[in-house]
């Protein structure tokens, strides 16, 4: 590998966890907006909001279709589902890109222009370009062969799964966005030439759902440091490298708490606020 990609430490970590102080409410602490799930994956919605009520932010908004909602709200009923102002998006996790309606169409691109920095996953990965708000994608490696060769970059899934160092920093130049490329190591990087590796602690990482709770983690981590972001969107590379580090953490602790078991998605959210805490006390 490239030797100008550093491995993300803990300590690196740490410097990106913010704790809430005595003039803080729920709003300054950041609202996260998250377009996300449809009729076909709700589980995504469920898990992309728990976990970012895990990872510690003053409110989600979830405004997805009815059935989806029930489902947020049964699991988490401190989500709020009416609309209104955000501070960060988390849009395109557990949305098909060839199903979606004009009126979700319309959501997320009312995301996007709101100019507020965006997490940008799964279905929502084409969208990618079309406006100026900062941005992470977050795609695994077929998802981002796909955005490539759709912009005419000529690529697939094997040449991305072999050089994946290459094809994401390709992709953060291509696209003028942040790009967190998902796999057992995760590679993160900035059109400026930021660039970290995040190395899966455990492999049970690989099983459905767990991008989503990725999603949420960083969702929470953008809408905290919203007020940084206004003025520097540099930052994003970083929270982002933070987010696959609390990822792997949390789910190194939630299978070492099932002696080295298989563990799920949902067990990986709940894994999240120790991890927090310990990157606090660093
Ligand atoms: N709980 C939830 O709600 C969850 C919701 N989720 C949401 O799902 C959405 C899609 O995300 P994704 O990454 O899974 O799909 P995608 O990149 O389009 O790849 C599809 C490819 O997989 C392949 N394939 C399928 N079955 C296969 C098999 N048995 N064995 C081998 N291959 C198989 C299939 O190949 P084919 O069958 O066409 O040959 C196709 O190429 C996304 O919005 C995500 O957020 C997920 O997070 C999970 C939890
Ligand atoms: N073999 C593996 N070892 C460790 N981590 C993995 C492995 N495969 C995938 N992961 C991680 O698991 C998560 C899977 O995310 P994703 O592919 O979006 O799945 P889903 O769409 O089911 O949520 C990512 O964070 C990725 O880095």
């Amino acid at each position: 590998m490239d030797a100008s990609w550093q491995e993300w430490t803990a300590a690196d970590a740490a410097r990106w966890i913010v704790a809430p102080v005595a003039d803080d409410d729920k709003y300054s602490r950041g609202v996260l907006g998250i377009v996300a799930g449809s009729p076909e994956y709700p589980g995504a919605a469920v898990l992309a909001v728990e976990a970012a009520h895990r990872a510690g932010l003053g409110m989600v908004r979830y405004t997805g279709p009815r059935a989806v909602r029930t489902a947020v709200l049964a699991r988490r009923p401190e989500t709020v589902t009416a609309p209104g102002r955000v501070q960060a998006w988390l849009i395109g996790s557990g949305i098909d890109m060839g199903r979606r309606s004009f009126m979700l169409l319309g959501d997320l691109q009312g995301s996007l222009a709101s100019g507020l920095p965006v997490v940008l996953d799964a279905g929502a990965l084409d969208l990618v370009g079309t406006h100026t708000a900062p941005t992470v994608i977050t795609p695994h490696a077929r998802e981002l062969a796909a955005l490539l060769a759709s912009r005419e970059i000529d690529t697939s899934i094997a040449q991305v799964r072999a050089a994946p160092a290459e094809w994401a920093l390709r992709a953060a130049k291509e696209l003028g966005v942040v790009v967190l490329l998902k796999g057992a190591v995760t590679h993160v990087c900035d059109p400026d030439g930021d660039r970290s590796t995040i190395t899966a602690p455990t492999h049970w990482l690989a099983s459905a759902g767990t991008g989503d709770v990725l999603g949420g983690i960083l969702g929470a981590l953008v809408a905290t440091h919203h007020e940084r972001l206004a003025t520097d969107a540099g930052v994003l590379t970083a929270l982002a490298a933070t987010a696959a580090w609390v990822h792997g953490e949390a789910a190194s602790r939630a299978t070492a708490a099932v002696d080295g078991g298989p563990i799920t998605a949902l067990d990986i959210a709940e894994a999240i606020p120790p991890v927090i805490g310990a990157l606090l006390a660093h």
